[in-house]
């Protein structure tokens, strides 16, 4: 699980993220809403460890997210756009990827793990210059299962993808959550984060102005709710 206490960052003078105070458990997607510049890549950042707090902490299984990058190893980071090598196929580009994080995996291993983050069989041989940005996606899914990451950090997830794609990516999180993940993502998808999420949070220049559990909430409300906070 992760845990934000007092969390902050300025950039020179400019209060980027304000005493953020935030818990996601085991088995929770918390949704991160906000404007552009709102602080919610700084956010992300913070918790990957590539800047370090202004004030407060950033915890990663209890684990305080510091310098000697311990935490690195509990948590994967899916960005908007996965990188990858286009020249190689997804069990190529998973090989190579699980292998940087200290992972040896069987061909067949490889392919059940892109399976199960919900790659068709026949696309496995694919070179990834052919890949759609919602199979792109997949592929970053299967490299956080085969990290075994506790911790799942995901920027912009559904955006520029298709309804299609957005509900098979709905239900890999789902998924995702049956394992116990913890899912943390920035986006402006109101009605996925809705669908998905099990806490929202909407953030304003660096505060975090409300909470919801999406229990207690509709998609409609929230629209309401965001469109009155911003
Ligand atoms: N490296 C940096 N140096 C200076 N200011 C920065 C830096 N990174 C971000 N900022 C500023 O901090 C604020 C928060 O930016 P951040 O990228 O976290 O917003 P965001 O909510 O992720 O926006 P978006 O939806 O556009 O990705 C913005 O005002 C931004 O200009």
């Amino acid at each position: 699980m992760l845990e934000a206490v007092n969390l902050s960052k300025m950039y020179g003078k400019h209060n980027a993220l304000i005493n953020l105070n935030i818990k996601v458990d085991k088995g929770e997607v918390y949704c991160l809403l906000g404007q552009n510049g709102a602080g919610k890549t700084t956010t992300i950042n913070l918790f990957l460890g590539l800047i370090e707090p202004s004030g407060g902490k950033a915890l990663i299984n209890g684990v305080e997210v510091g310098a000697d990058k311990k935490t690195n190893q509990m948590i994967a980071y899916i960005p908007e756009v996965v990188q990858l090598y286009g020249n190689m196929n997804s069990i190529e580009n998973l090989e190579f990827f699980s292998k940087l994080s200290g992972n040896q995996y069987t061909k067949n291993e490889l392919k059940a793990l892109l399976q199960k983050a919900g790659l068709k069989e026949g696309d496995l041989k694919k070179k990834l210059s052919n890949y759609s940005k919602g199979m792109r996606q997949k592929v970053g899914i299967a490299i956080a299962l085969s990290k075994n990451a506790q911790v799942i950090f995901m920027d912009e997830p559904t955006s520029g993808l298709d309804p299609q794609a957005t509900n098979e990516f709905t239900s890999i999180c789902k998924e995702l959550v049956k394992e116990k993940k913890s899912i943390f993502m920035a986006t402006h998808d109101i009605f996925n984060a809705v669908n998905v999420g099990s806490k929202i949070g909407i953030m304003k220049e660096g505060q975090l102005i409300h909470s919801a559990d999406t229990k207690n909430v509709s998609a409609n409300e929230l629209q309401e709710l965001y469109l009155k906070t911003i």
